[in-house]
């Protein structure tokens, strides 16, 4: 569902971030994206999630010569994707409800529609208590369930997180890590950065793409083919 083929980024005149970046994304599979800070990790989830264009090389989306993409292309393709960062970025004056429902609202749903969908969202990761609070007022770790719980309403095809545990204390990390697995065992695939190895011990059935000044690694040998007993699983315990 992604490629990348000889991907390479520069801001500016500067040097290359991110050179010869080539890999393939499967359907339905949870990937790990590593490597030391500064290693190019955020750049390249900003060419995933289309805030970015790369300065040379290969992207296919779904299909779509996204590297190429005419600026009004890109809302529809970008629909397709859920974004959750480190720093949470909820909408300070609006609710948790409101906050969650945001995507829906932006793509024209109407308020009866969405009530039911929003409130189930909201019970699935636990917000049930809080559903008219504001942002300001949570946990590092409830903001963090409010902006994962805003990513997946739409119920994306690829979900991209950004150092989405490095706010949250170690118990939390857990929690949200398993959210994650839950959208991802119902077939959306997730890149999610991290510095962290203890996190990564505890997805057995993930890629790694490692990323070292700015060149890709493939410590686990998965992102040229995909591994052959894997199959997406049906099991579901979520409201959607
Ligand atoms: N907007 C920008 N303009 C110029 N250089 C940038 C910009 N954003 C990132 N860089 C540079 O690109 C390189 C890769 O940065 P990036 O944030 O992608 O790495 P990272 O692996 O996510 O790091 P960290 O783990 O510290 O967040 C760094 O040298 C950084 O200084």
């Amino acid at each position: 569902m992604v490629r990348f083929e000889n991907v390479g980024l520069r801001y500016g005149t500067e040097r290359e971030v991110l050179s010869d970046i080539s890999f393939q994304l499967h359907r339905g599979r949870f990937y790990f994206l590593t490597g030391p800070s500064g290693a190019g990790k955020t750049s390249l989830l900003r060419l995933l999630y289309l805030a970015q264009s790369p300065s040379r090389g290969e992207m296919t989306l779904f299909g779509e010569d996204a590297a190429n993409l005419p600026r009004a292309a890109r809302p529809a393709l970008r629909r397709r994707i859920g974004v959750v960062f480190q720093d949470f970025r909820l909408v300070p004056h609006l609710t948790v409800y409101d906050n969650i429902a945001l995507p829906l609202r932006l793509g024209g749903v109407s308020e009866e529609e969405m009530t039911g969908p929003v409130d189930d969202m909201i019970d699935w990761v636990g917000l049930s208590a809080s559903r008219n609070a504001r942002p300001e007022t949570l946990s590092g770790g409830e903001q963090q369930r409010v902006a994962i719980a805003r990513a997946v309403i739409t119920r994306p095809d690829l979900l991209v997180a950004d150092e989405p545990t490095g706010n949250v204390d170690p118990d939390m990390a857990v929690w949200l890590l398993r959210l994650f697995g839950a959208m991802n065992r119902l077939g959306t695939t997730v890149v999610l950065a991290t510095h962290d190895m203890t996190l990564m011990g505890r997805m057995k059935d993930a890629s790694v793409m490692r990323l070292e000044r700015g060149r890709l690694t493939d410590p686990t040998g998965a992102l040229r083919n995909p591994p052959q007993s894997w199959t997406p699983s049906e099991e579901n315990g979520e409201p959607w």
